[in-house]
């Protein structure tokens, strides 16, 4: 006899778990269905994106503190890189996580599935489990959030030592690369490049596009670019790795790279670029024969959906040209009662989105009144040193959509407490419609952005201004006085600059 949910959910991610227990204080009874071996939930953003991406970038943050530390008075000697147990508490903070969110769906009564989860009828879920049997579900509603997957280009295949994934990075218990190349510079390749630059590694990062962070506002990929060549990052862009060359050495890997051509650069601006899409093939190179050699290569040039094994064929959930499940702003598929949100669905293919996009679905589910979700309000983070953040438009967006935009920049050298840290390089802009006053986007690089550009995300929710983000009294001295006058400046009266 099949169990009966007024939902399934096939996918145990933030887009998963997070509606999971919406749903549930919905009042609906909830399946989850996980494939992940061991039951785990919280999907590759808690298991091998998000948190153990950033549990690795705090060391690099810490070995970087240790090694100026003597610039603020304090003496520490020798600074060593101790790195089987840099992976032991990397995996301590994700076991912590992991059982939160067992802990979550227990709380919430949600009913868990460790198993591959497919569709036997529209409204109808076969879970196999690794252990070979088999349960049958019934749903009143099915969401599908089963995200997203490495992906690797042709020649480039992933062998988990010379040519690696994220995945792979992740997961390494005992030791990191003298010398690595780093294919993309999205928010993986990036964030590795800086993590491994601060863990000592000679890094070589080679993009297609003409600048870095090519999804994030020009000038911030100029500042980022600067700093990382500040520190030693080898930064390649407008540049074509050709796949076809690969060389697997004793030692490491060889690969030619040569100036990208100008329609390879348009296929990744149309298929790929930062924050999600398909990646575009690694094509022949030309003459120049910029050959790079290294330990490793790790190829970071998006990742792909996962549908494979939901066997949609018996539903009308419809599949774009890239992979990715057709939606309507409320998340509902081609299938009545089906609907699908997360990197499954394209987007932004960030856990906060997918969460969001999750909560919406599940809402309206339940017959309540969900606002579709306003992408502009989505802020996108990349955790380098400096790390990056933005919402919304910038000024030449603004500007192709018709609106008499105004950009301000306002320096993080002018605020006090970015000295104190030594942190006084980057800058935060703002770019408003000037016919109403309304912010439209902000763009950062500096110390502690991923947090303060929250603020800006606020703001523009309820319709602030920049005037009233001015007259809001920001604690001194904090770094979030930046977000004050970059919003003062915007009005034509910044105080410290
Ligand atoms: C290295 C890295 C770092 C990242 N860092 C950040 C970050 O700092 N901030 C941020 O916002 N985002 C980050 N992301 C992106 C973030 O991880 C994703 O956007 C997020 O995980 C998407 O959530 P999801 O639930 O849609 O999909 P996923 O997290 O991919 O979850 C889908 C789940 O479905 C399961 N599944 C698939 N098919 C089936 C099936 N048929 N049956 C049962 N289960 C199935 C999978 O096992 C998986 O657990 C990072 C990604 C990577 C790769
Ligand atoms: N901090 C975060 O929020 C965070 C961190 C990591 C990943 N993510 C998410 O995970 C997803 C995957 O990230 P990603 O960085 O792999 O993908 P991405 O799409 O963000 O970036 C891929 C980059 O590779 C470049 N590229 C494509 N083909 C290339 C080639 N042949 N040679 C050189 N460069 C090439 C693209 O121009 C682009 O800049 C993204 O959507 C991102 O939003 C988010």
């Amino acid at each position: 006899m099949a169990d009966s949910f007024d939902l399934v959910i096939i996918g145990g991610g933030n887009a998963g778990y997070i509606p999971a227990i919406r749903a549930s204080q919905l009042g609906m009874k909830v399946a989850l269905i996980e494939k992940r071996e061991g039951g785990h939930l919280g999907g590759t953003c808690l298991n091998v994106g998000c948190i153990p991406t950033k549990a690795l970038l705090h060391t690099a943050s810490l070995l970087h503190d240790a090694r100026t530390a003597e610039d603020y008075g304090v003496k520490i000697g020798s600074v060593e890189l101790d790195y089987p147990a840099v992976a032991k508490r990397r995996e301590q903070v994700v076991t912590q996580l992991r059982r939160g969110v067992q802990g979550l769906m227990k709380k919430n009564k949600v009913q868990v599935y460790n198993g591959v989860g497919s569709f036997i009828e529209p409204k109808k879920i076969k879970v196999e489990t690794h252990d070979g049997e088999t349960h049958e579900l019934e749903a009143k509603n099915v969401l599908i959030s089963t995200g997203s997957a490495v992906n690797s280009l042709p020649g480039l295949e992933f062998d988990g030592d010379r040519v690696i994934s994220s995945d792979d990075i992740v997961t390494e218990n005992d030791d990191y690369p003298e010398s690595i190349i780093i294919l993309g510079s999205g928010a993986v390749g990036s964030e590795f490049a800086s993590m491994y630059n601060d863990f000592g590694t000679e890094v070589t990062l080679v993009e297609l596009l003409d600048r870095i962070v090519p999804g994030e506002d020009p000038e911030i990929s100029a500042a980022l670019q600067k700093e990382f060549e500040g520190r030693g990052i080898n930064v390649l862009t407008s540049t074509m790795a050709d796949s076809g060359s690969l060389e697997k050495t004793k030692t490491g890997v060889k690969i030619k790279t040569a100036p990208a051509g100008q329609d390879k650069k348009e296929g990744a601006q149309e298929e790929g670029g930062s924050y999600g899409g398909e990646s575009v093939p690694a094509g022949e190179t030309g003459d120049d024969d910029g050959t790079l050699e290294a330990e490793c290569l790790l190829v970071a040039v998006g990742r792909k959906t996962v549908t494979e094994e939901l066997n949609l064929d018996v539903t009308n959930v419809e599949l774009t040209e890239k992979g990715t499940i057709k939606i309507d702003e409320f998340y509902r598929t081609g299938e009545d009662g089906v609907y699908a949100a997360g990197d499954v669905i394209g987007g932004y293919w960030l856990a906060h989105a997918a969460g969001h996009e999750g909560i919406i679905a599940v809402e309206h589910m339940a017959g309540e009144n969900p606002m579709p979700l306003d992408q502009s309000l989505v802020p996108r983070v990349t955790f380098t040193r400096p790390e990056v953040a933005s919402f919304g438009l910038t000024k030449a967006q603004a500007e192709d959509e018709g609106y008499d935009a105004r950009e301000t920049k306002f320096p993080f050298r002018a605020i006090g407490k970015a000295l104190i840290e030594g942190e006084p390089n980057g800058f935060v802009k703002i770019v408003v419609d000037s016919e109403t006053d309304l912010i439209l986007g902000m763009h950062a690089i500096g110390p502690h952005v991923t947090d303060l550009i929250t603020e800006g995300v606020f703001a523009k929710l309820v319709e602030g201004t920049p005037e009233e983000m001015g007259m809001t009294i920001h604690p001194h001295p904090s770094l979030s006085e930046v977000m004050g006058e970059a919003a003062m400046a915007s009005e034509g009266h910044p105080i410290h600059f």
